[in-house]
């Protein structure tokens, strides 16, 4: 149904009558085809997952004539990661669009005789440059930029350890493992947000495309009809040589034309917003052969205004264009005039892009204007950044203890490196418990429980384990408890 009303207005408004004729509706078609399309070019959600660590090994070195040999158990692999990979040879998220769930491979075991199993490949998810990664709740998590440039987002799980990991001088016969951890899991949302230098913006048919031809090597498609672009096109323009020095350049994007309520998706324009953000700077390129060149200036100055302030404020350049026609060039002086009136900035230029006419001075003027701008704009408009996978190396080796009024005797105790102690260890082996036990007294967790509050009995839960607290601070206090609940003492 959003095609067929976005469709309409397009033809009710986009179209003079004067102009009407049969082209629209074939173009209409190609909106409806490339309408849908674009919907996944432009964002798309995946699901990613690391694989899970392998576990590691129980075994003892038995060998004709070595009595004893010794632990022998080796380590489970780690699971490949998942990794977004920045390929300047893409320019869509059209690779990732087909896809929705994106898992690492799963660590091996390890095996006996000291065998550590081999870590799997990681997995890598190629995307185009300027895609930027956000959490189920629309948190930033990162974007990239440059090709080659990685952004894990999925860590596979840890490798468990084998029995010969734990070999120590008091105990040299350790008969537990550790299980692999799983590899997390989340859903992402990718949004391709176009890098150029310069966006060129405004109403269907100004004549941005034959622009871009006019001052790149980009091929667009130019007809006389509204939404002849339904894809942004890229361009380079390239400060000629003669100018002495290294030459300068210049990525021009020229997106869909905006319309009137293109901010609430009207058009193709709210999917293309977007893509200029990042531009450091705008031309906006008017129709001199509108009816209303004023009035299109002012509706498209409104839509960027409604579609983010920040967006409205960039640097601007307006340019009027079409002035070879001779009833533009009547008006020419009149519409300057009116456009100056409300520009604050009074960069304003009239060329022709089908003649070639001041395109080249227009190009020496932008540049000057982005060279003349503070180096690298402030990336996410100071929003925060959500790291995804810290490095191990932070891992946080704190523990809080937390409780609700609401459910008294009930304490959580939290932290990264408890919480992964606990997932990792296996409760089928006494030694294991044992290890565990230790890892909390050396923590000094029993001694936080106690000065929060907990008493005997309380239930205290630990990632996805829960256990009775016995109330006292010898070295099982949590221990012998699990082990009498589960037969094991
Ligand atoms: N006479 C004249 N015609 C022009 C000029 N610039 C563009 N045109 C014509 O205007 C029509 C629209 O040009 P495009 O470049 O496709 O316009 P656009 O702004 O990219 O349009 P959309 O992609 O639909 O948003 C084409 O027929 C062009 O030949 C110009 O300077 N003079
Ligand atoms: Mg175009």
């Amino acid at each position: 149904m959003r095609y067929v009303s976005c469709t309409l207005h397009w033809l009710d408004v986009a179209q003079p009558p004067h102009q009407q004729s049969c082209r629209p509706l074939i173009s209409a078609k190609i909106l409806l085809v490339c309408l849908q399309e674009w919907k996944f070019f432009d964002t798309a959600r995946i699901n990613v997952k690391g694989g899970d660590g392998g576990d590691g090994c129980v075994a003892f070195r038995r060998e004709k004539g070595i009595a004893m040999g010794g632990p022998s158990g080796g380590n489970g692999s780690r699971g490949g990661s998942v990794i977004l990979r920045c390929d300047e040879g893409l320019n869509t998220l059209a690779t990732v669009r087909n896809k929705v769930h994106y898992k690492g491979e799963d660590g091996s075991n390890g095996q006996g005789k000291c065998r550590h199993a081999a870590a799997p490949r990681d997995l890598f998810v190629r995307v185009p440059p300027g895609t930027v990664i956000r959490d189920q709740d629309g948190v930033l998590c990162g974007e990239v930029t440059d090709h080659g440039e990685e952004l894990v987002v999925a860590k596979g799980g840890r490798g468990g350890r084998g029995n010969l990991a734990f070999k120590t001088d008091r105990n040299n016969a350790p008969k537990f493992m550790e299980v692999g951890e799983k590899g997390s899991m989340r859903w992402l949302t990718l949004e391709l947000k176009l890098v150029a230098d310069v966006g060129l913006i405004g109403v269907p048919n100004a004549g941005k495309s034959t622009l871009l031809a006019a001052v790149s090597n980009a091929k667009p498609k130019i007809a006389d009809y509204p939404f002849t672009t339904v894809i942004p096109n890229l361009g380079v323009w390239e400060e000629s040589a003669e100018v002495g020095g290294s030459p300068k350049g210049l990525v021009l994007a020229d997106i869909p034309g905006l319309l009137e309520g293109a901010h609430m998706g009207v058009g193709l324009g709210l999917a293309f917003l977007r893509h200029v953000q990042r531009c450091r700077v705008l031309v906006h390129v008017v129709n001199g052969d509108s009816p209303d060149p004023l009035g299109d200036f002012e509706a498209i100055q409104q839509e960027l205004e409604l579609f983010n302030i920040k967006l409205a404020g960039k640097p601007q350049v307006v340019v009027l264009n079409k002035v070879d026609l001779p009833h533009v060039a009547e008006k020419q002086a009149e519409i300057e005039a009116g456009l100056l009136a409300m520009m604050p900035h009074k960069r304003l230029m009239t060329i022709s892009a089908a003649k070639r006419l001041h395109t080249s001075e227009l190009m020496y003027r932008v540049l000057k204007l982005v060279q003349s701008l503070p180096e690298e704009e402030e990336l996410f408009n100071g929003e925060d950044i959500r790291t995804l996978e810290p490095d191990d190396d932070d891992e946080d080796r704190g523990f809080q203890i937390l409780s609700d009024p609401a459910y008294p005797g009930q304490w959580r105790v939290a932290g990264t490196r408890i919480e992964r102690t606990a997932r990792m260890t296996n409760w089928d082996y006494y030694e294991a418990i044992v290890r565990f036990q230790r890892i909390m007294d050396a923590m000094g967790v029993n001694q936080e429980l106690l000065s929060a509050g907990a008493k005997k009995g309380d239930l205290i839960m630990i990632d996805e384990y829960d256990f009775d607290f016995s109330g006292d601070l010898k070295a099982s206090s949590l221990l012998q408890q699990y082990l009498q609940d589960s037969g094991l003492q």
